[in-house]
């Protein structure tokens, strides 16, 4: 077998811009990571000077009977370089996968301990146990303990890696049935039950599933210590069941959130975590006032002066803050020093100061600047790691009136079972769902503009395997996570790399097989080309013929070559 190893380049924001449609949007998203900072109330100067002998894992945070074991392991720097590897086609068998059995040893991201290890109560280890969760994946690992240590972290790591549990674990022994239960902690009788934990998603679907993983875990009796406050959904029910179950956790989107906030129907001011999940995302300029109003008031009890003195050591006054995503541009490093208390990075199985973590500021590659100092600046950073080793990339040349042809050649030739097919323009999805179908395939449309109820019912059916294709935009790019899903498709290219990586990342979860072919026309294939150097991945071309996927580039020249 030939391997081609390239290193792993700086994955820094791409704006590429291909319609005015997309300009736009990529416009408006870039200047609220730029303007992200001006919503921030405290600024760097109020923390003082990092240094790692602040960070010591061993000094007690406060907080008791902690686990003997969750020494966190700090490294100063993550300039350790990850090889992707492409593999010629004869090698490759694009089988599809169903099941967790199938995790290929090589690319899991398990290579840590026990959940035992990590400090998690018994209660807890025992419901992971029932639930088959036999061993946690690296950042999981890494996260658990730095998170039970009280620490502010930054959870980067790439897609499907397991990050959700990575901070819903640790929420799960502090607050809920299954806590650690220690001398001082409060009957649940005895006191007025308070919001404990705060988690927010950008997109309702991705609420819904983080309340599903967490009543997995709490088991069907204990399910309402959790509710979810996502829009869409009727307000008024979810402020009486608030009044009626008063969970400690919730779950929501910004808006609906700060709205029941807003409203004085939500009592967060002793809140002791503020999870942002998909943070990138949420720092994006239709969630700022919103998320201004969370970060005020979540976790912060009024007369309390958040200019005091912060530190690990000081016993924890304010909300414990979980930023997470597979992508960590600079804005997101920014609003952690802002928002956090010394908090630290957590890369997959690294823990290290924000210090040492990548900076990443948007670079516009629709000019002609690939050679400019700033780029090749870049050049020397340390990878972000942001997908899966296990997926395999394409792009596939096709005229505009051909994609969809192309992609049900595409679906044959791989033998795709699950398939999610993104396109940029909402308008379009309809139509692609009707071609799909001519043709045989069983496909639906899924998008923010259609109600409630068709959206769950499409996302159930796709999850059940009742449809073959979900085409969809942006919606469905952020946390979806169907484990069959062997197959993504870009329709459309996506407008810069970290949307490539998160629409990639639909696929090749937790260690699966997956692959994701960009369809797009010749002039395009430039875009293509610097999706691939800021990703650090191969994206060969390649087409279908006679039912198998053939690749037809110059990669295919120099595997002849090294052949
Ligand atoms: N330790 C584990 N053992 C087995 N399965 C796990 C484990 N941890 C997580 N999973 C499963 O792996 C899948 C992917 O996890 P999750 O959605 O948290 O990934 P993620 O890193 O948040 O991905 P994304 O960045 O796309 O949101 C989920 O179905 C989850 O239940």
């Amino acid at each position: 077998m030939v391997l081609l190893k390239m290193p792993m380049l700086s994955s820094t924001r791409l704006l590429l811009l291909s319609s005015p449609c997309q300009k736009l949007s990529s416009l408006s998203k870039a200047a609220c990571f730029h303007g992200s900072g001006q919503l921030l109330r405290h600024v760097e100067s109020n923390q003082g000077p990092l240094t790692l002998a602040s960070l010591d894992p061993k000094i007690d945070t406060g907080k008791t009977n902690r686990g003997k074991n969750n020494k966190i392991k700090l490294e100063t720097s993550s300039t350790k370089e990850k090889m992707g590897e492409v593999q010629p086609l004869s090698s490759n068998k694009f089988k599809s996968v169903a099941t967790r059995k199938s995790l290929e040893s090589a690319l899991s991201p398990f290579n840590a301990k026990s959940f035992s290890e990590l400090g998690l109560p018994t209660f807890l280890l025992e419901r992971l146990e029932a639930e088959g969760f036999k061993v946690p994946t690296d950042v999981q690992a890494a996260a658990i303990p730095t998170i039970l240590k009280n620490h502010d972290v930054v959870i980067q790591s790439y897609t499907g890696s397991g990050k959700t549990l990575a901070y819903l674990l640790p929420i799960l022994s502090e607050v809920g049935p299954l806590r650690r239960k220690s001398p001082d902690c409060k009957d649940e009788q005895g006191k007025k039950m308070e919001i404990e934990a705060v988690i927010i998603a950008p997109s309702r679907e991705l609420g819904m599933q983080i309340v599903r993983e967490f009543e997995k875990l709490l088991g069907p009796s204990d399910k309402k210590v959790v509710q979810q406050l996502v829009g869409g959904a009727n307000r008024s029910r979810q402020e009486e069941a608030l009044k009626k179950n008063k969970p400690a956790i919730v779950v929501g989107t910004p808006g609906r959130i700060a709205e029941i906030s807003a409203a004085g129907k939500l009592h967060t001011h002793n809140c002791r975590f503020l999870v942002l999940d998909e943070v990138d995302e949420l720092l994006s300029f239709n969630f700022r006032e919103d998320m201004h109003r969370i970060l005020e008031h979540v976790g912060r009890r009024s007369g309390m002066d958040v200019r005091e003195p912060k530190g690990p050591t000081v016993r924890r006054a304010e909300r414990q803050t979980i930023l997470v995503s597979a992508t960590v541009p600079f804005s997101v490093i920014r609003a952690a020093r802002s928002w956090g208390n010394y908090p630290l990075l957590v890369q997959a199985e690294k823990v290290t100061t924000l210090d040492s973590a990548p900076i990443s500021e948007p670079v516009n590659l629709s000019k002609p600047s690939l050679t400019s100092s700033k780029t090749s600046n870049l050049q020397g950073q340390p990878a972000v790691t942001s997908l899966p080793p296990s997926l395999k990339h394409y792009y596939c040349v096709t005229k505009l009136q051909h994609k969809i042809d192309t992609m049900r050649r595409c679906i044959h030739a791989l033998d795709a079972k699950s398939v999610i097919a993104f396109m940029n323009n909402t308008k379009q999805l309809k139509d692609a769902v009707f071609k799909l179908e001519a043709r045989g395939i069983d496909a639906a449309e899924l998008h923010g503009a259609l109600g409630k109820l068709v959206r769950s019912t499409t996302l159930k059916k796709f999850k059940n395997g009742d449809l073959r294709v979900l085409v969809t935009n942006e919606l469905s790019a952020r946390g979806l996570d169907v484990a069959e899903c062997d197959l993504v498709v870009n329709l459309d290219l996506p407008t810069d790399s970290i949307h490539y990586a998160h629409r990639a990342g639909r696929t090749g979860r937790l260690g699966r097989k997956g692959t994701v072919v960009s369809m797009c026309e010749e002039p395009e294939v430039f875009v293509v080309k610097k999706l691939q150097k800021q990703l650090g991945v191969q994206i060969p071309a390649c087409d279908f013929v006679e039912g198998k996927l053939v690749m037809t580039g110059e990669e295919e020249r120099t595997l002849e070559r090294i052949r």
